[in-house]
């Protein structure tokens, strides 16, 4: 008997930063939109303990030990429970690795829902999203999907209303930044400077509930999108390409180094995705909508 779960990347529409807090962690509002490119985790009972596998294009940078958020997942649960976790943890890769779309995140959140599923403990959502919290900031978004706004450290969600499909367009990097470094580069960029208390943008929430495409192209921002460029120049060649192309915006997603660009309708999204593929400035392209439902089980 085996479960698995499917569980989208995401695309911070704003990703509004305030100063470093004692605990060395960044208060955020985090605008959150699950888009439709999934890893697929598959869990089933081991005797040998707990093991990770995993396959996909980038599978050689995934981490196969106790540090994959995979394995963290199950042995949080199991410690919850009182159980040994063995388990085999299969991850189907197809969220870029350390890309800033939360790929290593779907997974944690992922084998929590499978092995919650697996081993019939059936915890309360409350606990799952607790459990979320304790593996990084980003984990419980990738539970629950669609559109919300994440505050704190950006793991204390509240839901948004989409009014409609966002049709985008991301380009891969050639290789990865380090979620930590970029905050620090954002600490550095902001020595001696008063930074403001995250807030989420007004206009940009309207326009995510209205569904319109063009005025949240007017409205998204990231603020560690300097200190991504900062650490990685080569990325305003492909923001410069996706926007040429006829991209309504492009912009660092997350901590980078993917770059998302959100354009008018499908048809659009497949244009830009061509002349950003013959631009030369990034691995690979890849399109998908959201908002899309979080972490499922298949
Ligand atoms: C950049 C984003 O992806 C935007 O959604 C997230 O803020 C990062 O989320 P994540 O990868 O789940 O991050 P975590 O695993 O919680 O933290 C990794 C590291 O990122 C930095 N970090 C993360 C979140 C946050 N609000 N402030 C931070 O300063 C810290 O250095 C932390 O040690
Ligand atoms: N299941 C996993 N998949 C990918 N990376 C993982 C996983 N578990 C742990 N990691 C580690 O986490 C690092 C960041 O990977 P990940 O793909 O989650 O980055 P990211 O998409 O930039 O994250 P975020 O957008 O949440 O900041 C990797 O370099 C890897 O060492």
């Amino acid at each position: 008997m085996s479960v698995t779960v499917r569980v989208p990347a995401k695309v911070n529409v704003q990703l509004a930063v305030g100063a470093a807090r004692p605990d060395g962690f960044h208060d955020l509002a985090n605008v959150f939109l699950a888009v439709g490119l999934y890893d697929e985790v598959t869990v089933t009972p081991s005797s040998d303990g707990l093991r990770v596998t995993c396959e996909g294009p980038d599978a050689a940078q995934v981490p196969l030990d106790r540090t994959n958020l995979a394995a963290r997942a199950a042995e949080a649960l199991a410690a919850r429970y009182g159980r040994t976790p063995g388990v085999h943890v299969h991850i189907v890769k197809d969220i870029p690795v350390a890309g800033g779309m939360a790929g290593g995140s779907a997974d944690g959140a992922g084998a929590l829902l499978a092995c919650d599923a697996l081993w019939g403990t059936n915890a309360p959502r409350g606990e799952l999203l607790e459990i979320c919290a304790e593996l990084g900031s980003d984990v419980p978004f990738s539970l629950v999907g669609g559109a919300a706004l994440g505050t704190g450290r950006g793991e204390r969600l509240t839901a948004l209303e989409a009014g409609g499909t966002f049709h985008w367009v991301f380009a891969m990097a050639g290789r990865g930044l380090s979620t930590p470094a970029v905050f620090r580069e954002f600490d550095r960029l902001a020595e001696g400077r008063d930074i403001p208390e995250p807030v989420a943008s007004r206009d940009l929430l309207d326009a995510l509930a209205k569904g319109e495409a063009e005025a949240l192209a007017a409205t998204v921002r990231n603020d560690l999108q300097p200190a991504a460029l900062s650490l990685f120049p080569e990325l305003a060649d492909t923001l410069a390409a996706g926007r040429a192309a006829g991209a309504l915006t492009g912009l660092v997603s997350g901590s980078g180094p993917t770059t998302a660009f959100l354009t008018r309708d499908a048809g659009s999204a497949e244009r830009v995705a061509e002349a950003l593929r013959a631009s030369g400035t990034c691995r690979s392209v890849r399109v998908a909508s959201g908002p899309v439902a979080g972490a499922t089980v298949l």
